[in-house]
């Protein structure tokens, strides 16, 4: 195998053109037997392997700087430098991440998860190159996704404006996590058109050549001034940055041969490269979307499997079957489709659906001109990307208390995404914000009444849910819920285990039989419901709060708070997680080391006297 011999990516300068051919057949088979065991970013890794084998033949990492916006296609990058042996532990417990990250190789130039980042990244890189006189190349690979990201569009507009010399390689395979969409989207598919065009024309003007010399320099000279139209209409241009291709971007002998001559350009330069999603592996070339993030699978037989019915195929049901009821209903997704569970959505009300691309804050921001204007929007969204929204939030929603509700996704602890995906931080940024109102079903029918109530109450309403499957409801089953009231589970006699959504499983369990504690479902965070909460701590109950959230800030600090409005000092504990970020890994594990789970909760019943210690605490001491 040729991958036996390399170890780091100086192995690939040795390598003849052709090993390098099979090399990048090889990264192709671990790459899906990896995935195949772990599940990953499968589809996105394949379709950019020759392109990375290219960078590092030709690139000197990691002096030179490579860096891939998301992370999620970088797999053999992984691979190339020096991660072979560990790269079966992906995504796992312990094991390397499923994106770059700076602490885990110094071949990582960014650590990365969130899409559009690299492009700002660059520029600053490229500012630091030149202030400290380093010599140095700066690369960043950037799908045609990532580049529909706010972020990135105002980069360009800096590094145009800057022209140091930095390379971006934008890869076009069309897709998203979906279809890509977007004008620019739009764009690149006409342009490769008129360049394919173009190139047929310029076969035949060989061939005019030989037959006609006089009329061939008249075709000629249209040619160079359609062909210099061309580059001017290049949106790149206007941004002062060279422009070149679109080129194949799996040709791995022209892609080495091309980065070697841009190498030694100034400034800043953008090659465009056309590559497939999932290339080299049937499967996942036909039906990318499914192959974007799949779980494991057996690579002989590949087969798609059924993850369960799901939080966002709850939302997806309920919100498909809202808008039945409310013509004014209108859903917002920032590229996440199939995620959020609007794929039937989608379907049903086209003309209510809007997938803006990778730009949460324009997504906000769009959802507060629909308010404005008499639409009810809905703004499917991960916890974790929301955070690219805050300032929307606040300025463009909340001062108005606009009528938009925030369908939180992937709240809390996600798993095999990591650090950037944790869902961890939304109710300590959102309780914060004046108007804006939390609430966290506990299940699938929980989650339908408060999305009625809160189209029907109006303001900014956050429904936050976790990634992990639910019940389904019964279609057409929409019951009343009382706003801003709690609901008791359980009856207790001396304490009481207040918790919401996830965490409730762990309270329910650590409560158990025993009568002396109760349980809680403390379904609002945002308002909390005062009243229950006073009247728990005047009769004199014990009080635990859990969270799968940060504990500083979360809805314990809430609860905190208001006892401190209240004059009431109750024995009170807060379960959340603690002020540190949790990698990938399993979920159940990582609740467990945080001290969120029912072991955790029965701990700190045991600290305050109500169980006696647990029998595993006791055996430790
Ligand atoms: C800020 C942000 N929003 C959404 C996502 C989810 N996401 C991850 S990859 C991806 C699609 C990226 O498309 P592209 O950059 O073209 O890469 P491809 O997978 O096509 O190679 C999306 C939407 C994200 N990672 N970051
Ligand atoms: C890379 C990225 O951000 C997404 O592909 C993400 O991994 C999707 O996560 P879910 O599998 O939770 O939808
Ligand atoms: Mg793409």
């Amino acid at each position: 195998m040729v991958l036996d011999k390399v170890n780091s990516p100086r192995d690939l300068k040795t390598l003849s053109e052709e090993e390098l051919l099979t090399l990048a057949q090889e990264l192709r088979s671990e790459i899906i037997r990896v995935c195949g065991q772990n599940g990953g970013h499968l589809a996105s890794s394949l379709g950019a392997v020759e392109l990375i084998v290219a960078l590092h033949r030709v690139f000197d990492s990691p002096k030179d700087r490579l860096l891939f916006d998301v992370g999620h296609q970088a797999y053999a990058h992984k691979i190339l430098t020096g991660r072979k042996d560990v790269f079966h532990t992906i995504r796992q417990e312990g094991g390397i991440s499923g994106f770059t990250k700076v602490s885990e190789s110094p071949h990582d130039a960014i650590t990365a998860g969130h899409a559009s980042t690299s492009l700002a990244n660059a520029l600053g890189m490229a500012i630091a190159r030149d202030a400290l006189r380093e010599d140095y190349q700066i690369v960043s690979v950037i799908g045609d996704g990532a580049l529909t990201g706010g972020m990135a569009l105002a980069a360009l507009n800096v590094i145009g404006e800057q022209r140091r010399k930095l390379l971006i390689i934008l890869n076009d395979n069309e897709m998203s996590i979906s279809e890509n969409v977007g004008a620019l989207n739009r764009y690149f598919k006409e342009f490769q058109i008129k360049k394919w065009v173009q190139d047929t024309q310029k076969w035949g003007r060989d061939v005019l050549e030989h037959i006609s010399p006089r009329l061939f320099n008249l075709v000629d000279r249209a040619k160079e001034a359609a062909k210099l139209m061309l580059h001017q209409e290049n949106p790149f241009y206007a941004w002062g940055v060279r422009y070149v291709g679109p080129v194949d971007g799996h040709d791995l002998k022209g892609l080495i041969h091309l980065f070697q001559e841009l190498k030694e350009l100034d400034g800043p330069t953008i090659l465009h490269v056309v590559t497939q999603k999932g290339k080299g592996y049937s499967v996942a070339e036909a039906d990318p979307i499914y192959w974007h993030g799949p779980p494991g699978f057996n690579p002989e037989k590949p087969e798609k499997v059924s993850k369960g019915y799901s939080w966002s195929a709850a939302f997806g049901d309920a919100v498909t079957e809202l808008a039945y009821q409310e013509p004014r209903l209108f859903v917002i997704t920032p590229a996440m489709r199939e995620g959020s569970g609007l794929v039937r959505y989608s379907q049903t009300h086209p003309t209510r659906y809007l997938d803006t691309g990778i730009c949460e804050d324009v997504a906000a921001t769009a959802a507060a001109g629909m308010a404005l204007r008499g639409l009810k929007p809905v703004l499917a969204i991960y916890s974790t990307f929301m955070q690219r929204a805050y300032d929307q939030i606040i300025h463009d929603i909340a001062i108005e208390n606009l009528d938009v509700i925030f369908a939180v996704d992937r709240a809390g602890i996600v798993g095999g995404d990591g650090a950037t995906h944790n869902g961890v931080f939304d109710i300590a940024y959102l309780r914060t914000i004046p108007n804006v109102q939390i609430a966290a079903p506990k299940d699938a029918l929980e989650l339908r009444a408060m999305l009625k109530k809160a189209l029907e109450r109006g303001g900014p309403v956050a429904i936050r849910y976790p990634r992990d499957n639910v019940e389904k409801a019964p279609e057409g089953a929409w019951p009343e819920i009382e706003w801003g009231r709690w609901e008791v589970l359980k009856e207790g006699s001396t304490a009481y285990i207040l918790s919401f959504g996830k965490t409730l499983r762990y309270a329910l369990e650590a409560a158990g039989e025993n009568p002396e504690i109760g349980v809680i479902n403390a379904r609002f965070i945002k308002p909390l419901d005062r009243e229950m909460l006073e009247r728990l701590a005047l009769e004199g109950y014990k009080l635990v709060t859990a969270e799968d959230h940060q504990r500083m800030g979360g809805f314990g600090s809430a609860v905190l708070e208001a006892l401190s409005e209240l004059g009431l000092k109750p024995d009170i504990r807060v379960l959340g997680l603690p002020d540190r970020f949790f990698d990938h890994g399993s979920i159940a594990r990582m609740h467990k080391e945080a001290g969120i789970d029912a072991e955790a909760i029965l701990k700190a019943l045991a600290e305050m006297g109500v169980v006696s210690k647990p029998p595993a605490l006791d055996s430790k001491r």
